[in-house]
């Protein structure tokens, strides 16, 4: 028990080590954090319901996560191998893929939460 309540919260401390390598280093994600920011300002702004609220949370977590997954299989593939070979362009075309299909439907929950309020606002 001890072990597993130990081991849990190591891979806590891992997780949370990775989401920061993500935020330091990676640019995508970075834009993707900007983005995260300033739509929580515009609902803060807008002063959008709970379930506005809890819609736009997991659209944010879907597109960071994806695109955080996205870039540990870019990096997999750059690993295991660095030249060109169309399988690696594949792998990770398909990657972004999923990012593409996150990206989408957090553009679309913005635009069906956000166009009514600015709308009605202006
Ligand atoms: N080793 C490779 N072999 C074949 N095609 C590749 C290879 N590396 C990259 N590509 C092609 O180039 C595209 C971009 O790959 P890259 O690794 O540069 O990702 P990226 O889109 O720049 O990601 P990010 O901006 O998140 O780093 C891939 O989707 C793939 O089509």
């Amino acid at each position: 028990m001890y072990d597993f309540i130990t081991g849990r919260i190591k891979g806590g401390g891992y997780a949370i080590k990775g989401a920061w390598l993500l935020l330091k280093y990676e640019p995508s994600i970075q834009v993707q954090f900007v983005l995260a920011i300033l739509v929580t300002i515009a609902g803060f702004y807008f002063e959008i319901t709970a379930t506005e609220w809890i819609l736009q949370l997991l659209a944010i977590g879907l597109v960071m996560a994806t695109e955080g997954v996205n870039t540990a299989i870019e990096n997999i593939a750059d690993f295991v191998h660095a030249d060109y070979h169309v399988k690696i362009g594949r792998i990770k075309d398909v990657a972004a893929g999923a990012v593409f299909f996150a990206a989408i439907i957090a553009f679309i929950i913005g635009l069906i939460i956000y166009l009514p309020y600015v709308f009605y606002t202006f």
